[in-house]
């Protein structure tokens, strides 16, 4: 890491109004300048041969298009002495910004609504550069990138025990395609990467469970006062046959073997669903419908719960079992459920799927714990009512149709014949499950990748 340098405009009047929040100053060319506190994003000490402090704050600066929309961008103040109102802001760099190696940028260019690459330049490179990091870029080609980096580079000094933070402007599928490529290594890792999330997906379910609620700013203030914390994560096994499915369901490609090739298995660290879930995130996956952003879960859920044909919503067919642990002897018991017809079925490791989805609201983020939800079949409007609740404050686990309870393994097997019944999700990539096949949930004993979580 370079020392950065404070810039020729430093000031040395501002002044702090407590009671409105603010800061005030004059510009160097004589304008009154303002920002508001929830606008700054921290404060830190310049290097020992300039001393003073730089205020990095974002600014809404008008598009130069027609839509009218602004557009945030990361701005700093260098001033001479600290007022005594921006001493909550002050921070020291933490460990993983005060590294030899660059931090290592992922632009996942197809996330979301394609903003990262803007994220990247308006706020995220101007950060790194006004603290003086040194950083290395890479932007997705292709859906196999990440995956492809993860093994050629962040597995690498992993395992060569080089620490390391990976800065991923992405959303789930990101973090997910690097929790797969770590898991299924054979190899011994030394040191478990650092992982800044800078939420540009559309869920964005595990940046939303850790507390990054409020867009790509919200990285950036975890980025400066966050804590890395390891990531828990689950395996899930598919019976011999089964295939992702790709480019918009048109396509199936191999699942991995893992590397003893000794099963199928795709590790996720969010969410795995059948039924309601997993449909409709396959059939939202395609270019048209992302342009809505998360919208596009509830057009998809609409199409899926009043079937244009007239017809009720399908009734899936399949098995059940569950793996529970007495929390007071440790002893674990297995328990097969009796409906053999049902509507939304997952188990997950985080308590939100979108910002404001609270599907599990009893679960600690990163906290280890896996959460089985499920409901049986039932009309368009009963279950659109259940995930409105979800919407409320997780407020459906409450619902006496919902069964809602931690569990250590999940099985499904899966009497269904057409494979559009058959596709589950695991932190949105689409698995379709060979026709009478299985699935099989387990938590991972291992903890291989660290996330920086905000502190409280
Ligand atoms: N240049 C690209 N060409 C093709 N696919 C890409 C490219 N860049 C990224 N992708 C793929 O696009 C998908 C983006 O997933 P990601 O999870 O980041 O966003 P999302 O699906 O919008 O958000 P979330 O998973 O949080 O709902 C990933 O499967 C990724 O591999």
């Amino acid at each position: 890491m370079a020392p950065f340098e404070s810039s020729d405009q430093t000031i040395d009047g501002c002044s702090v109004d407590v009671a409105a929040s603010s800061l005030s100053w004059v510009s160097p060319t004589g304008s009154d300048r303002q920002v508001d506190f929830k606008d700054i994003v921290g404060v830190v000490r310049n290097s020992d041969s300039s001393p003073g402090y730089r205020v990095l704050y974002l600014k809404s600066i008008p598009s130069e298009e027609e839509n009218n929309e602004s557009i945030i961008r990361l701005s700093k103040l260098d001033i001479v002495s600290l007022p005594a109102g921006l001493s909550p802001f002050l921070v020291d760099l933490p460990g993983h910004l005060r590294r030899e190696e660059p931090v290592q940028v992922v632009i996942s260019t197809r996330s979301g609504t394609g903003t990262a690459k803007a994220v990247f330049q308006d706020i995220v490179e101007p950060f790194l550069q006004y603290l003086g990091l040194e950083y290395r870029v890479y932007e997705t080609q292709s859906a196999q990138t990440i995956l492809e980096l993860s093994r050629s580079h962040f597995l690498k000094n992993a395992c060569a025990g080089i620490p390391q933070t990976i800065l991923l402007l992405s959303g789930d599928g990101g973090l997910v395609d690097l929790v797969d490529v770590f898991y299924k290594s054979t190899k011994t890792l030394q040191v478990a990467p650092d992982i800044g999330l800078i939420p540009c997906g559309t869920g964005n379910a595990m940046a939303s469970s850790i507390g990054l609620r409020s867009g790509p700013a919200s990285g950036l203030r975890a980025l400066l006062r966050g804590q890395p914390s390891s990531v828990p994560a689950f395996a899930a096994s598919f019976s011999p046959g089964s295939q992702l499915v790709v480019d918009e369901g048109r396509e199936h490609a191999p699942i991995d073997l893992q590397s003893d090739g000794s099963s199928l298995t795709i590790y996720g660290a969010v969410v795995a669903s059948w039924g309601l879930h997993a449909a409709l995130v396959a059939d939202s996956d395609t270019a048209e419908y992302r342009k809505f952003g998360s919208e596009r879960f509830k057009m998809a859920a609409k199409e899926l719960l009043h079937p244009a044909d007239g017809t009720s919503p399908h009734r899936f067919q399949g098995q059940i079992s569950l793996t529970t642990v007495d929390q007071r002897t440790g002893e674990q018991s297995q328990q097969i459920l009796k409906e053999n017809e049902h509507m939304y079925v997952l188990a997950t490791l985080v308590p939100r799927l979108e910002k404001d989805f609270l599907i599990s609201p009893d679960t600690e983020p990163l906290g280890g714990q896996m959460r089985f939800l499920r409901f049986g079949p039932l009309s368009g409007d009963e279950a659109m009512r259940l995930m409105i609740l979800a919407y409320q404050g997780g407020q459906h686990v409450h619902d006496e149709l919902v069964t809602y309870q931690e569990v250590e393994r999940v099985r499904i097997d899966f009497r269904e014949d057409l494979e559009r019944w058959r596709r589950v999700c695991i932190d949105g990539k689409i698995v379709a499950v060979d026709q009478g096949g299985w699935m099989e949930l387990s938590k991972e004993p291992r903890h291989l990748l660290n996330i920086i979580k905000p502190c409280e």
